[in-house]
């Protein structure tokens, strides 16, 4: 998986290329991580990137030449045809399904903006999604893009040590994950459910799904709205409910 990353901020990205998983899929070849920096590509003397907005109003833009440039390399640098993303609060929402998207191009260039924003001509020329992590505004696209570029790597096979960990992502099933614990057995008065210490491999499984159920349910019902429940789950999901007394 190949990302292209403009930003003014390239030291930014050693986040996601020195540290975990993503180091790691880094030095084994599996993701690559090109960064542009249109502060290299500006026509501007005194090396701007960025200027007032017509009309008026808070902040300063991103110029289009300066980013037009750093895109023009970033595409020579990438796989042919490479899709364009803008991370803007003005974007789809990212979520499990647009990371498959996303991991399925095999390659993304990504812009990541400061200021109050970037020239809408970027964005209507170059961009082909815009895409936002939520609704606020932070002061650059870097953490965003990098939401991206470690969400869409777990994706990548070899990148995690099992591939079943990425299956059991919670997006993956749909649901949110079940609680998990681990040693000691008990702490501060508080022990592992003794189920997970039954070694009883279908209860655990389904202790966990009922979990994962009623944690759904109580805390992002939005993601049951359209779920049609097996007869296991019905059960389950029942069973929670009446033990929590909804
Ligand atoms: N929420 C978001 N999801 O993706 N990106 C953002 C976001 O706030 N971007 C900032 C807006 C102006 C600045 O250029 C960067």
């Amino acid at each position: 998986m190949y990302f292209g990353v403009i930003t003014l901020f390239p030291e930014m990205i050693d986040a996601v290329t020195k540290f975990g998983v993503t180091r790691r899929a880094c030095e084994n070849g599996l993701i690559k991580v090109d960064c542009i920096n249109p502060r290299d590509y500006t026509e501007d003397k005194f090396g701007n990137v960025d200027d007032k907005p017509y009309g008026g109003g808070p902040g300063m833009l991103m110029q289009v030449q300066p980013l037009r440039d750093a895109l023009r390399v970033a595409r020579s640098q990438a796989p042919k045809d490479t899709k364009v993303v803008c991370m803007s609060p003005q974007g789809v929402q990212l979520n499990h399904s647009l990371v498959t998207d996303i991991h399925s191009w095999g390659s993304v260039i990504l812009i990541a903006g400061r200021y109050e924003g970037i020239d809408e001509r970027v964005l209507q020329k170059e961009v082909d999604l815009e895409v936002s992590v939520g609704d606020y505004v932070l002061s650059g696209g870097e953490l965003p893009a990098m939401c991206i570029i470690d969400a869409v790597s777990r994706m990548v096979p070899g990148v995690l040590g099992n591939i079943q960990n990425a299956q059991e992502d919670s997006f993956a099933q749909g649901l949110l994950h079940f609680p998990q614990y681990t040693r000691p057995e008990e702490i501060d008065g508080m022990r592992v459910p003794e189920v997970l210490m039954s070694g009883n491999h279908e209860k655990i499984r389904n202790w966990r799904l009922q979990q994962c159920l009623g944690r759904t349910y109580e805390r992002r019902p939005d993601l049951l709205k359209n779920r049609v429940l097996t007869k296991l789950e019905r059960k389950l999901l029942d069973e929670y409910l009446q033990e929590h007394d909804f």
